[in-house]
C-alpha cells in the first residue's frame, strides 16, 4: 500500500487532459502535488530530467505526459509518436529510479494491444499479435514503457506500474478536427452543422469501427487508486467495460448537441482498429466502477466545450 498524504508526487503532462484530471483528483488525497511547465522542462532531455528529478526529493510519479493524438495525427506524424513517448518515459523512469523514487505509474493506452485481439482484450492479449498501422509507432513506445516499468522492477525491486486506459475525453481534450479524437471532433462537427444549418456531418470511415470511451475523471479516480494499492508488474486495463459502433457515437451526440441533419461518410478516411473493448474484470476486482455514464459525459464536455471556445458559442 502507498499512502499518499502527506507524499510529494509529481504528475507530468499536467496541463493535459488526463494529467488535469490526476491533479483534481489528487487534491482530494492530501499530497503534495509537484508540476512543471514543459516551457521549463522538456522531458526529451535527459540531462534536464535527471537534474529536475534529482533535486525534488519526489515519493511518487505519475507519466501523463505523452505525443497524443487521433488516428489521422498518428498515422501523419509517426516519427514524433514513436521518439517523444520512447524519450519521455525511458527519461522518467530511469530518472525516478536513480533518485530512489517510490511509486510510480506509466499510462500506456489500449491500441497496444493486437489489432485483432480476442474481445473484450485481457492484459494477456499484450504482444500476441500485429499491431493496428495507423498507431503502431505510438503503439511500439508504449510498449516499451510497460516493458521498462516490469523492467526496473525485475532488475531493481522498484515498484514501478502501468495502466492502459481505454479511448478517454472530458474537459481539456482537444477539439481540433485534424489532430483530436473522435468524440472531441464530432462535438465540434455536430456543433458547427447545428449553428450553419448544414444538411450533412461528415464522419470519418464507415462508422462501423467500436470504441469503448471513459470520462477521464473516472480514469483519474481509477488511477490513484491503482497508484495507492496496486504492485504488480502486469499491466491493468482501465475502461468503462461498454463499446457502440462509430455511427453510434455519432447520433448520440447529435443527439445532446441537438443537431438533427444526417450523417454521411469520408471514406478517404481510415476506420482504424475494428474493435476494442477492454476486459477490465481485474480493476472492477479492486472495487472501482465507473460513475459517468457516456450520455452524462457528453453533455458535460459539450458544456466544457462551450464555454471554453468563445470563438464557437456566439455563433
Ligand atoms: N486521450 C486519450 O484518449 C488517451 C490517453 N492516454 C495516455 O494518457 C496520457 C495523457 O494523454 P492526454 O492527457 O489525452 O494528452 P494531452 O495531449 O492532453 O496531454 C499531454 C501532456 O504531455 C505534455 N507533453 C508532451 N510532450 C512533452 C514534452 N516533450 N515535455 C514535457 N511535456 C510534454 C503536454 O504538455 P503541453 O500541454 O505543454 O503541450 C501535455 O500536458 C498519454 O500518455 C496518453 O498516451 C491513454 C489512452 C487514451
Ligand atoms: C486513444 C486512441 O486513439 C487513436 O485510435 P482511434 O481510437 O482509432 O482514434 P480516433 O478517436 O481518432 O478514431 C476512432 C474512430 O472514429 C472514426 N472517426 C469518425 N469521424 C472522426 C473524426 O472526425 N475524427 C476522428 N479523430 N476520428 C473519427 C475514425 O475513423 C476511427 O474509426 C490512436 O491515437 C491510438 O493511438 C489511441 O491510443
Amino acid at each position: 500500500m502507498f499512502q499518499l498524504e502527506g507524499k510529494r508526487i509529481w504528475v507530468t503532462g499536467h496541463r493535459g487532459m488526463v494529467g488535469g484530471a490526476i491533479v483534481r483528483r489528487l487534491a482530494r488525497e492530501n499530497s503534495e502535488i509537484v508540476t512543471i511547465e514543459r516551457s521549463e522542462l522538456d522531458l526529451r532531455r535527459q540531462d534536464q530530467v535527471e537534474a529536475f528529478v534529482s533535486g525534488e526529493r519526489l515519493d511518487g510519479v505519475i507519466i501523463a505526459a505523452g505525443k497524443v493524438g487521433g488516428i489521422l495525427a498518428n498515422d501523419r506524424a509517426p516519427a514524433e509518436f514513436l521518439y517523444d513517448n520512447l524519450l519521455i518515459e525511458a527519461n522518467v523512469i530511469d530518472a525516478a529510479h536513480r533518485a530512489g523514487v517510490e511509486k510510480l505509474l506509466f499510462l500506456g493506452s489500449s491500441c497496444i494491444y493486437p489489432k485483432n485481439a480476442a474481445q473484450p482484450i485481457n492484459e494477456d492479449a499484450l504482444m500476441t499479435g500485429a499491431l493496428e498501422p495507423t498507431n503502431e509507432w505510438y503503439a511500439l513506445a508504449k510498449i516499451a514503457g510497460v516493458k521498462l516499468c516490469q523492467a526496473y522492477r525485475k532488475q531493481y525491486g522498484c515498484d514501478f506500474i502501468s495502466a492502459m486506459p481505454t479511448n478517454l475525453y472530458g474537459p481539456g481534450d482537444n477539439f481540433d478536427l485534424d489532430s483530436s479524437h473522435v468524440l472531441p471532433a464530432l462535438l465540434r462537427k455536430a456543433h458547427i452543422a447545428k449553428q450553419n444549418r448544414d444538411a450533412a456531418l461528415t464522419l470519418w470511415g464507415s462508422g462501423a469501427s467500436r470504441r469503448e470511451f471513459l470520462h477521464v475523471d473516472d480514469c483519474a479516480d481509477a488511477l490513484v487508486l491503482l497508484l495507492k494499492s496496486y504492485s504488480v508488474a502486469e499491466p491493468v486495463n482501465v475502461g468503462s467495460g461498454e463499446d457502440l459502433s462509430i455511427l453510434e457515437l455519432a447520433r448520440l451526440v447529435s443527439e445532446v448537441v441537438g443537431y438533427r441533419g444526417a450523417i454521411v461518410h469520408d471514406l478517404s478516411k481510415p476506420d482504424g482498429t475494428p474493435r476494442k473493448l477492454l476486459d477490465i474484470q481485474k480493476l472492477l476486482s479492486m472495487g472501482w466502477t465507473p460513475s459517468i455514464t457516456l450520455r452524462e459525459g457528453i453533455e458535460a464536455t459539450y458544456r466544457w466545450f462551450c464555454d471554453s471556445h468563445p470563438e464557437v458559442r456566439a455563433a
